[in-house]
């Protein structure tokens, strides 16, 4: 099954809620997974199933970032807050790095993870299966 990592910062969890719920019966095909506190979010304002890990400030980016490595996860939409800075900097430029060596497909804006959300579905192949 097509793995998706859903990741917002604080100013951007309403737009990630957003496109789960416009996008809600697509997300269903997928195993999903999140930061803490964006799955908790998601589990409250979507009938969606979400495997939460840590918060993001915890830890959360680098267990996603493990599973890009680990090469069990097909693609992760990230929508950073680009105009705050987070204490947690160093993980999240990690987790866009580990993107880039394993080549995963990473949506880090809302235009951008709407072409993610609809071309993992048409993918015939997927890393994780
Ligand atoms: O900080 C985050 C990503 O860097 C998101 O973490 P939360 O989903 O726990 O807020």
């Amino acid at each position: 099954m097509t793995r998706v990592a859903l990741i917002a910062h604080d100013d951007k969890k309403p737009d990630m809620i957003d496109l789960a719920q416009e996008h809600e019966e697509l997300l269903e095909q997928y195993d999903l997974l999140a930061t803490g506190t964006t799955g908790k979010r998601l589990m409250e304002e979507t009938d969606l199933d979400v495997e939460r890990k840590e918060s993001g400030p915890l830890g959360g980016d680098m267990m996603i970032g493990a599973e890009v490595a680990e090469g069990i996860l097909d693609g992760i939409v990230f929508l950073r807050d680009p105009l705050r800075a987070q204490a947690h900097e160093p993980d999240i430029s990690a987790l866009l790095r580990i993107c880039d060596v394993h080549d995963t497909a990473l949506a880090t804006n809302l235009a951008s993870a709407e072409y993610l959300l609809k071309g993992l579905a048409d993918r015939p192949v997927h890393q994780s299966d």
